[in-house]
């Protein structure tokens, strides 16, 4: 799959672009604007580019939920075999909901409450990954009143700069996320005194957006040394998970390719008997999708001028939250170029969506925001009472609506007035 745009299938055909075989404009026509369309050949490509580069290693790569969550999107994933990556009971509801399999869930995060722990106990999940001793003793109590054994990990947090937004990152010292690295034998030694805890594996995750593989493989040989020295004491792991964090193309990046990131981190475990886990989300959705928008409004100005469209910074935050770039392209371009600002409706200076574009546009076009795959619907919000956008997946010349665009009267339904 070749194509001028960051997404592969996206491609220009003789009634403006097109993902795989299905004309954007008719899926604005069919289910209105704003809406996320993902290509399932996208996301299956970018899967197996993950499976083809594992070859015949024993490894599971746990898609990240966070990413995008959509129910559609899950059940692709699921059919293609991959486990999953959680955050919260509500993820895990969603896999369940969507075919995927309890035995390949790992369920990551820093605040997992007891209810969590108890719902994922009671589903049967692959590994809890847990990010503090605090969390290591709830978890020991609330599985030992279940009658249970909880298999854990130790989010190890290996302090090394990733080299990305500082938003972004997540395995530096001075992050929230994971146990010091000085501290993880002491609680290994823990854990494995306790009896309704198994100690099953180790991970880490150093951060998101990663364009250089290099402090991936820093913290995967750190992990390592600490692995060897757990087994020195008896304690064996039976999977290192060395989580997700492979950026993509959002503007002139030049990530690796995933064979290319994967080579050198995998080299260090050949010969090792420990099953590999990845936690991928952003490389295996991000390029899959788009958000299709129409014009409302040109605004000619003095300094600037404004394309006012019908998504807005709560349909996609990542501009607003992290000044990140979308490419923005027409649907079907016009010959006259300009300069623009497009932004959205909501009431905030800061809701835009591209800044001083060139397009070639008038009111009532359609745009695409590109690479939308990945933390843009699952980041949305209702902000100004917008209903959020709908999603579609397209399927060679098929497009299914995944999420029927919300109403109004959904966002208020468990408010009332006062009597
Ligand atoms: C623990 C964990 N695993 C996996 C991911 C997925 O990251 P990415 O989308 O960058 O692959 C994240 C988010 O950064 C994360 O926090
Ligand atoms: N939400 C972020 C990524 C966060 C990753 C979460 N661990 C983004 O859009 O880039």
């Amino acid at each position: 799959m070749k194509s001028e745009f960051p997404i592969p299938t996206l491609r220009r055909g003789p009634r403006g672009l097109a993902l795989e075989n299905v004309d954007l404009a008719d899926i604005a026509a069919a289910h209105g604007t704003p809406t996320y369309v993902y290509s399932l050949a996208a996301l299956t490509a970018a899967y197996q580019s993950w499976r083809d580069a594992l070859g015949e290693r024993r490894a599971l790569v746990c898609y990240a939920v966070k990413a995008n969550a959509n129910l559609g999107v899950l059940s692709a994933f699921a059919r293609l075999g991959a486990g999953f990556d959680i955050v919260s009971g509500g993820e895990l509801t969603r896999v369940l909901a969507a075919g995927g399999s309890a035995d390949k869930v790992v369920f990551s995060g820093v605040g997992k409450n007891a209810a969590e722990m108890r719902q994922a106990l009671e589903a049967g999940i692959r590994c809890f990954n847990v990010e503090s001793a605090a969390e290591l003793e709830r978890l020991a109590e609330v599985a030992a009143a279940m009658g249970k054994v909880a298999p854990i990990s130790l989010r190890v947090n290996p302090d090394v700069d990733p080299k990305t937004h500082p938003y972004i990152s997540t395995g530096l010292r001075n992050n929230k996320f994971g146990v010091a690295f000085d501290e993880a034998l002491i609680l290994y030694r823990r854990a494995a005194a306790l009896p309704s805890l198994r100690v099953a594996g180790i991970d880490c995750h150093i951060g998101s957006q990663l364009l250089d593989g290099a402090p991936a493989l820093e913290a995967a040989e750190k992990i390592l040394g600490l692995v060897d020295r757990l087994a020195a004491e008896g304690i064996e792991l039976e999977h290192i998970d060395l989580g997700g964090g492979l950026g993509i193309r959002y503007r002139d990046e030049e990530p690796p390719a995933v064979a290319d990131y994967l080579a050198p981190l995998l080299a260090p475990f050949d010969g090792r008997r420990e099953e590999l886990m990845f936690e991928p989300g952003r490389s295996l959705v991000g390029n899959a999708g788009l958000l299709l928008t129409r014009i409302e409004y040109l605004k000619p100005g003095v300094e600037k001028n404004f394309a006012v469209i019908d998504a807005a910074m709560n349909d996609l935050a990542r501009p607003a939250l992290y000044d990140a770039w979308h490419d923005i392209v027409e649907v079907a371009p016009r010959a006259s170029v300009r300069r623009y600002e497009v932004v959205g409706p909501v009431c905030e200076s800061g809701d835009f969506l591209g800044r001083d574009r060139s397009l070639g546009v008038e009111a009532g076009d359609l745009l695409a925001v590109l690479s939308a795959g990945a933390y843009g619907m699952t980041m949305s919000s209702n902000y100004n009472s917008r209903p959020r956008a709908a999603e579609v997946i397209v399927d060679g010349a098929h497009a299914h609506l995944v999420r029927a665009r919300e109403t109004v009267e959904q966002l208020y339904a468990g408010e009332q007035p006062l009597a």
